[in-house]
């Protein structure tokens, strides 16, 4: 997936964006949100009170009650149960409070991961709809790390942090209103420390949002560099390279590091900054208060409680300057996500696309042009005015030297991507004007090397047939030469094939995606290579069954071993993104073009009389 990364001077606003994370994931949660939101009240408000309720608390404790007392003027306790009633008072209070806070944050969490979960399956959704040309060119380790690591920022911004925050700031107006009912003046000095702590929260807010925006690049790359040496193990194994991976993917942790570091930093220093002005403020407060008290105008309780919701306060300044930096954090996070989902596939259905009915199909490109990089200026196309066709029961074989634009052609089929001029039919209907599942149900492709998913290989062969029978499977097994082998696995066809078709060889990997062509019954038959990687033995196999498979559709093969093709009902040569020669294997051979001097490199059977003298390919000199 790409995440692209927004530069500094391109960030969304932050109200949009906002806007659209409560839209898309937290209104699906009303009720959810909104209660875990009253708890977070409610837990803050009684944190507000219990510590005014240290006022009269300690009031009474201390003093020497004979008749009943009144507290807030609210309930009236006889003098003698003070030290019962106050005590159980405390403890209701907090259990109230503490079954709010376990409630909130079960709910929060429910909350939280189900957006984890929604963004993820959003993502994938996204990845695999997407144009190949996008998936092609980015890594896949940029995209594990968006669905593991931003996904969770997001979670951990927008709705624990959004919760505590709210909850925090709450208990803060709680605690200063409780303050300002216990001294106003006081409270008016306490509120001078505010400018300068949300200066603080801002700068340090400032820095983890780098840090956050360095830290999330850096995952991408370690992610890709995880899975490029996964995928790439023998190569590193065979050139000895494990020292200097080691340190490459060493330099990916440390750069990381480096950023996380940074962030938890700015975390750990913005706390400590804010209690800094805390504590000057209860410095300030003590000086105020005792000069209060020893005017008569503080008392014990009073000065008690103060200094509880100060320090109450500050601590919940610390919180909400914590908070800000996760926000910041799941900010940078949403907007690399957003991006990322907003890229629409330029390959979709057209609004009024016809549906193509299965049955036999012509297939053709004319005059196609195509380019993957379009746009780009100076960038070489990799067709020009390519026409060809292959009717039903016929094979059509794609010829001539590497990167000549073979592979192109077949990917322009079942649009992989879409022609940059000319058009791709099948039956004289333009491909772009069918949907694209009912164009793409009509085709087959086996490539060089199949991919098998990690599954039984049973459900493997009916990877493109949904509910297909246990006999259907066996037949197609059988017709693909695969079944011998598949029953004697131990488990036969519950055999799990393991990561990527790793346990079997590539002649069985190679049947088992010819049983899937084969079950899929499609009337127009891809083959990329199917037998180029196998020895002569499974080459001998693998070619019967592709005989059987090619009867009645129409193919379209891509072979570098022109034996292979010797048969077709015509031969394309491809050159440069060009057909330069095209007909039969023996007309071609009469021609005495490139197709025949291909033929005698690979000592088919042509007369050398026949031949122009050998000229070497610019291709296979490397020149
Ligand atoms: N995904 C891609 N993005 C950009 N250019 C590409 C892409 N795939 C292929 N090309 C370029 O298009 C041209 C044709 O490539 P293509 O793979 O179709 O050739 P080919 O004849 O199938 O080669 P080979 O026989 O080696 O498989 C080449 O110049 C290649 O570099």
């Amino acid at each position: 997936m790409t995440v692209p990364a927004p530069s500094p001077q391109a960030r969304e606003p932050l109200r949009p964006l906002l806007a659209r994370i409560w839209r898309e994931y937290l209104s699906h949660h009303k009720p959810a949100f909104f209660f875990s939101m009253l708890l977070a009240a409610v837990s803050g408000g009684l944190t507000a009170l219990l510590l005014k309720f240290l006022e009269p608390a300690i009031d009474l404790l201390f003093g020497a009650h004979k008749g009943p007392v009144s507290i807030w003027g609210v309930v009236t306790v006889p003098g003698n149960m003070v030290l019962i009633a106050v005590p159980l008072f405390i403890i209701v209070i907090s259990v109230i409070r503490s079954l709010a806070m376990a409630g909130q944050s079960a709910l929060v969490n429910r909350l939280g991961h189900g957006v984890v979960g929604d963004i993820q399956k959003q993502l994938f959704s996204g990845m695999i709809r997407a144009d190949l040309s996008r998936l092609r060119s980015q890594h896949s380790g940029t995209f594990v790390s968006s669905v593991l690591f931003d996904a969770n920022l997001v979670r951990e911004a927008f709705t624990t942090g959004i919760v505590n925050y709210t909850q925090n700031i709450l208990m803060l107006v709680g605690v200063i209103v409780a303050m300002g009912f216990i001294d106003l003046p006081l409270t008016l000095i306490v509120l001078l420390g505010v400018p300068v702590v949300s200066w603080i929260i801002r700068r340090f807010g400032k820095k983890s949002r780098k840090a956050a925006h360095g830290a999330m690049i850096e995952t991408e790359a370690l992610s890709s560099a995880l899975m490029e040496n996964l995928d790439g193990v023998r190569v590193v194994k065979i050139e000895n390279r494990e020292e200097a991976e080691e340190a490459n993917v060493g330099a990916v942790i440390d750069r990381r590091q480096r950023h996380v570091i940074k962030g938890a930093d700015s975390r750990a220093f913005s706390g400590p900054a804010s209690d800094i002005v805390a504590y000057s403020v209860v410095a300030a407060v003590m000086a105020y208060a005792g000069w209060s008290a020893s005017q008569g105008q503080m008392t014990v309780g009073a000065f008690a409680s103060f200094i509880g919701m100060l320090l109450m306060a500050g601590q919940s300044l610390r919180q909400v300057t914590n908070l800000s930096t996760v926000l910041s954090e799941g900010l940078t996070a949403a907007r690399r996500l957003f991006a990322a989902l907003d890229i629409e596939p330029e390959i979709r259905n057209a609004a009024d696309a016809a549906v193509l009915e299965p049955g036999p199909v012509t297939a053709a490109l004319e005059h196609v042009s195509f380019s993957y990089r379009t746009g780009e200026a100076g960038a070489a196309p990799a067709l020009t005015d390519v026409s060809l066709h292959v009717a039903p029961g016929e094979t059509i074989a794609l010829v001539g030297p590497s990167g000549g634009g073979k592979s192109t052609i077949l990917s322009l089929l079942p649009r992989f991507y879409d022609v940059t001029e000319g058009r791709v039919t099948v039956n004289g209907r333009d491909i772009r004007e069918l949907s694209l599942s009912s164009l793409r149900d009509q085709i087959a492709l086996v490539t060089q090397e199949p991919f098998l998913f990690d599954d039984t290989i049973a459900a493997n062969i009916a990877y493109g047939r949904r509910g297909a029978t246990a006999e259907q499977i066996v037949e197609a097994a059988r017709a693909a030469a695969a079944h011998d082998f598949i029953a004697a696995l131990p488990d036969g066809y519950a055999t799990r094939v393991g990561e990527a078709g790793a346990r079997l060889s590539g002649g069985q990997r190679q049947r088992i995606a010819i049983a899937r062509a084969f079950l899929k019954d499609a009337p127009i038959l891809l083959l990329d290579e199917a037998t180029s990687a196998l020895d002569t033995e499974s080459e001998a196999l693998v070619q019967a069954a592709l005989d059987r498979l090619m009867a009645g559709r129409a193919t379209l093969m891509i072979a570098h071993r022109l034996s292979t093709v010797k048969n077709a009902d015509r031969i394309y040569v491809i050159e440069a993104g060009r057909v330069v020669e095209e007909g039969t294997h023996d007309s071609l051979v009469a021609q005495g073009g490139l197709y025949s001097r291909l033929a005698r490199q690979q000592s088919l059977d042509v007369d050398p009389a026949a031949l122009p003298p050998l000229v070497a390919l610019p291709d296979e000199t490397g020149a």
